[in-house]
């Protein structure tokens, strides 16, 4: 009886999720939704595992999430994988973490390109290891043609280094007579990394950090924020669609006013 149960409850799971994506789809989905994905470490802490378990756990949450923005017809989805210790990790941490980018787009990268999933990123990729970015220079190559949901990676992405790099090109551009003393605000934002996606209409940030963490600071500027206490390797699709239901009931009440 139990066996019977459990497989019955098991297929009103995945049904019940079904039916709450095609729910969800019956009003306006966020174009581009950003995600700081925070709390692999304490994730690997509260099971004893050592840290890269929950990176590699981690990793495979970016996969679920990508398929379910995909199948919600989301236009952007980008992801930052926040730590401000980067570069501070030990060693071994590091190593293994330049290594999952191969191993994601190795196990993923088929299954990414039959989704028409176009790979972009936005950020300093020159201070990845060579093997590192010729994976990721690989993935952007192989999937530039698709036109289906853009899975955009912020890579060793500060948004103050961003806009400041942004101001000292236009310094230069208007010392050299490319364009005049005074510039809109879309002009400015063709400068940053993210000049041709537009802004991120829900940015969701997981582990109960409520902070920006220097994430796209002027690009969130009228940006729906939606915190959760859920780490990262913790994060399922339902929570993903409690943000963007959320996100939608917010959107109604500013579109009702
Ligand atoms: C096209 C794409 C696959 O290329 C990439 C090239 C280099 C990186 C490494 N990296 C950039 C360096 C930086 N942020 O300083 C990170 O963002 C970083 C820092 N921790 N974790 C573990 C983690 C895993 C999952 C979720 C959060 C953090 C990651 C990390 C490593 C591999 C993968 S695979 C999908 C996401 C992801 C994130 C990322 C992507």
């Amino acid at each position: 009886m139990y066996s019977i149960w459990k497989r019955f409850g098991k297929k009103d799971a995945s049904s019940d999720l079904a039916l709450k994506i095609q729910q969800v789809k019956k009003s306006s989905v966020p174009k581009h939704i950003a995600i700081i994905m925070d709390g692999n470490g304490r994730w690997a802490k509260k099971r004893a595992l050592p840290r890269i378990a929950g990176h590699h756990e981690g990793m495979k949450v970016v996969r679920k999430i990508t398929k379910l923005t995909s199948q919600l017809n989301v236009s952007i989805l980008t992801v930052y994988a926040f730590s401000t210790e980067n570069w501070k990790r030990p060693k071994s941490e590091v190593d293994y973490i330049m290594k999952l980018p191969e191993e994601f787009l190795g196990t993923f990268l088929p299954e990414l390109i039959a989704e028409n999933v176009k790979v972009e990123m936005m950020g300093e990729i020159d201070l990845l290891p060579e093997h590192t970015k010729r994976a990721v220079k690989q993935a952007v190559e192989e999937t530039k043609d698709n036109t289906g949901l853009i899975l955009n990676f912020a890579l060793n992405y500060g948004s103050r280094a961003e806009i400041l790099m942004a101001v000292n090109k236009i310094i230069k551009d208007v010392k050299n007579g490319i364009i005049d003393e005074t510039i809109n605000e879309e002009q400015f934002s063709n400068y940053l990394m993210t000049r041709a996606l537009p802004d991120p209409d829900l940015l969701i940030r997981t582990s109960g950090e409520i902070r920006l963490s220097n994430f796209m600071l002027w690009q969130a500027a009228y940006s729906e924020l939606w915190f959760t206490d859920v780490l990262w390797p913790d994060f399922k699709e339902e929570h993903l669609l409690e943000a963007v239901e959320e996100y939608q009931k917010r959107t109604r009440r500013f579109g009702g006013v």
